[in-house]
């Protein structure tokens, strides 16, 4: 549908923070725990509510806002997606977590498909999909192809960093998903990283390399 950039101070900052070159693994973890957090904030803010009847503290019946039934799965995308998988679940606890594994071919920059294990009825859940980084496009549109094979109708994009072009490739291939970026940074250098971007989002999240 649409690429949505959040520009709320918290998450600029938090995410200019992400930036330096010599920030730690924790600090890194950190910030993209918040970030998954504050993004989810605001992709689910048009999540519909109906009104429920209660007995309150008072006695007095009172009506209330609840969520109504729409069910949830998160699908974060190995590896790097997991670093953002605490942030969402805090905002939505009970969300059941749908797991795919891919990671890019150095060479060919193309993704290569290795794990999944999607949540039962998924085809009854809107997605939320969460990797920081959406580089080519090639990741996230083989993941919305998967769940989409599956039934998965509703489903929003959550990405720290997005590149032009992996935005262009995923609405082109997906036009009725929701992109929503922390940030859309200006394009990719040769070897297919994010300029400015963060890096290796994987390596700084599980401290590798
Ligand atoms: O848009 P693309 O060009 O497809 O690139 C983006 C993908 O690359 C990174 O994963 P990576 O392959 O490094 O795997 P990792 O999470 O295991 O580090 C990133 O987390 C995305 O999944
Ligand atoms: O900039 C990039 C591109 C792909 N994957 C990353 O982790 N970072
Ligand atoms: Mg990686």
């Amino acid at each position: 549908m649409a690429l949505h950039v959040i520009t709320h101070p918290l998450i600029q900052h938090k995410l200019g923070l992400m930036r330096a070159q010599d920030i730690s693994t924790k600090a890194f973890r950190e910030l993209a725990n918040e970030l998954g957090n504050l993004l989810t904030y605001e992709a689910t803010k048009d999540l519909t509510l109906e009104t429920q009847t209660m007995t309150s503290w008072s006695g007095d019946d009172i009506t209330v806002q609840r969520l109504k039934g729409k069910k949830v799965t998160i699908v974060p995308i190995l590896r790097a997606g997991l670093g953002m998988l605490d942030g969402v679940l805090q905002l939505i606890p009970s969300a059941k977590v749908s797991v795919v594994g891919l990671y890019r071919d150095e060479t060919t920059l193309e993704p290569v498909p290795y794990y999944e294990k999607f949540a039962g009825n998924i085809d009854e859940r809107m997605a939320l999909v969460i990797d920081p980084m959406l580089a080519t496009g090639g990741t996230m549109v083989a993941t919305l192809d998967m769940l989409k094979a599956k039934g998965c109708q509703e489903i929003r994009v959550l990405v720290l960093v997005a590149a032009p072009e992996g935005v262009k490739r995923v609405l082109e291939a997906h036009p009725d998903v929701t992109i929503y970026a922390a940030g859309q940074d200006e394009r990719l250098n040769e070897h297919g990283y994010i300029l400015p971007g963060l890096g290796d989002a994987g390596d700084k999240i599980f401290g590798t390399k």
